[in-house]
């Protein structure tokens, strides 16, 4: 089993190699190009490669957004006429825009407030995530604070969602969960060769 926490120009020729020597593994690394990931491996017919491949491993955000994916589905164009904006603070050294605000921002889209990825607003000065996102500073060197804001046209109404992690064990223990699911999808020669974590959490790990 790979576990693969790498960079955004790396990930897409790992997967590539994984896939290639029919490996299974799991893909945290976010800013590649899921949708070519994913395709390299569910169209490798002779491909006998299982793949889990999430923006975000912490199983309670992936629940936050499975949820909000099904209130798109079910009540889409709900937020129309509201304005979404959104802020991300990651460790100073991530390359990319947060994977998981990205995720969230496309279930929004679909609730009537688009946003485009490149007005997700990135933080990666570290007095900016102390002094302006209330990042501890002990979290500097790994967080994930986001914040989304909805306002109505009119701005009588105001929503405000916030998902702040410090450290990284939240990752860790999905990850596990993700590779021990991973694990028993090819033991039984499942037909489906790529999951995500919403997958897993479907299938009962939320623990
Ligand atoms: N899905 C999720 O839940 C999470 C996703 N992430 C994502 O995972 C990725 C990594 O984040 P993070 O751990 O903070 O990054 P780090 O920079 O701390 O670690 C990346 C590691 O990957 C190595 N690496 C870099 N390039 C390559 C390569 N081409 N081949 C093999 N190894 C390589 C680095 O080695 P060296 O130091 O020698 O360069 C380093 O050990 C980011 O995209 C991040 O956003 C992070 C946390 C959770
Ligand atoms: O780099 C990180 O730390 C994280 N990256 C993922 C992302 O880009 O969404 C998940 C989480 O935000 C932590």
């Amino acid at each position: 089993m790979v576990v693969d926490y790498t960079h955004p120009s790396a990930v897409n020729a790992n997967v590539a190699a994984y896939a290639a020597a029919n490996l299974s593994f799991v893909v945290g690394t976010t800013g590649g190009d899921e949708a070519a990931m994913r395709a390299t491996v569910a169209d490798g017919a002779a491909s006998t490669a299982y793949a889990l491949i999430a923006p975000n491993m912490g199983k309670q955000i992936v629940a936050l957004q499975a949820a909000l994916e099904a209130a798109a589905a079910t009540f889409p164009g709900a937020f129309a006429g509201y304005t979404l904006s959104v802020t991300e603070s990651h460790q100073s050294h991530k390359a990319d825009t947060s994977g998981t605000a990205k995720a969230n921002v496309a279930a929004f889209s679909a609730l009537g407030a688009p946003l485009p990825v490149d007005a997700i607003v990135k933080v990666r000065v570290p007095a900016d995530q102390v002094g302006e996102m209330g990042v501890p500073e002990a979290a500097l060197s790994g967080h994930a604070f986001h914040t989304y804001r909805l306002v109505s046209g009119d701005g009588s109404v105001r929503f405000e969602l916030q998902h702040n992690v410090c450290g990284r064990s939240v990752y860790a223990e999905g990850t596990v969960d993700a590779c021990v699911f991973l694990a028993q999808r090819r033991a039984g020669g499942d037909a489906v060769r790529v999951y995500n974590m919403i997958d897993v959490l479907r299938a009962g790990e939320m623990s």
